[in-house]
């Protein structure tokens, strides 16, 4: 591919870091110590503004019935009900890889004492890491648009084993622009940036985003890892399984 492109979008799970990394650490760290952490940190004003946007999530869900969802009412139930309403909820939602806003808050949050103690590092391949320099280098923007949350992006690209990369980035994109399928969130991105989206490479392991992406306008790659769901040889889309055959 020439160097048609000035901007780089990229997602993370999949694509910059292996799907491994996210399903076999960092969604276990929140599995194995959401129990505990919201005991320890339950009056912690943050804690609590993920409990209502949690609670805010499961009411809608119960009215647009969906079968796990369980309703929290943060005005009568009692402090112990609320947070075990709020594990079950929790639970439900990582099990079905749920990529929605209040889940991905309480987990950036439970991340950040992770990352910040060095109980977590993240895993960034080296040839992403190596793309990443060469484009910065080359005077191009970089940009990540992953559906974990801005503050978990941060951390992950901040305590990572290529070290602390948070210097190279041009700016953060989570679901709160919109959801990674929707063409519009792509439009809403490019428009955030300043760009034309003829001129931004968007690169991710998921297909729909993919053509999200390409409906919007954007230059795409798909990313193809070990581990990646298969992407279909006449996908349509160009491929690559090493960043540096696009840099
Ligand atoms: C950036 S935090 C960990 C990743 C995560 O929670 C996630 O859902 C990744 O989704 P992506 O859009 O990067 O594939
Ligand atoms: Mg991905």
């Amino acid at each position: 591919m020439a160097a048609t492109y000035d901007t780089v979008v990229l997602d993370i799970e999949g694509t910059t870091t292996p799907i491994t990394f996210v399903h076999e650490t960092m969604f276990p760290y929140i599995t194995s110590n959401i129990d505990e952490f919201l005991t320890t940190h339950w009056t912690d004003p943050t804690v609590r503004a993920h409990v209502q946007s949690i609670a805010e999530q499961a009411n809608k869900d119960v009215a647009d019935g969906l079968a796990q969802a369980i309703a929290i009412d943060l005005a009568a139930d009692s402090q112990e009900e609320i947070r075990q309403k709020v594990l079950a909820n929790v639970s439900w939602q990582m099990r079905a890889d749920r990529k929605i806003g209040p889940l991905k808050g309480l987990q950036g949050y439970m991340w950040k004492f992770a990352f910040e103690s060095g109980a977590l590092v993240s895993v960034i391949y080296d040839d992403a890491s190596m793309a990443i320099h060469r484009w910065v280098e080359a005077g191009k923007n970089v940009y990540i648009y992953s559906s974990g949350s801005v503050e978990a992006q941060k951390l992950l690209f901040g305590h990572s084993d290529h070290g602390n990369m948070l210097g190279l980035f041009s700016g953060y994109y989570d679901t709160k622009i919109g959801a990674k399928v929707e063409p519009e969130s792509y439009s809403r991105i490019v428009k955030d940036i300043g760009v034309e989206p003829s001129r931004v490479l968007f690169i991710s392991d998921s297909i729909k985003e993919i053509q999200a992406a390409d409906q919007a306008g954007l230059q795409t790659v798909v990313s193809v890892r070990p581990g990646n769901a298969p992407i279909a040889e006449d996908c349509g889309f160009r491929t690559a399984t090493n960043f540096l055959d696009i840099a």
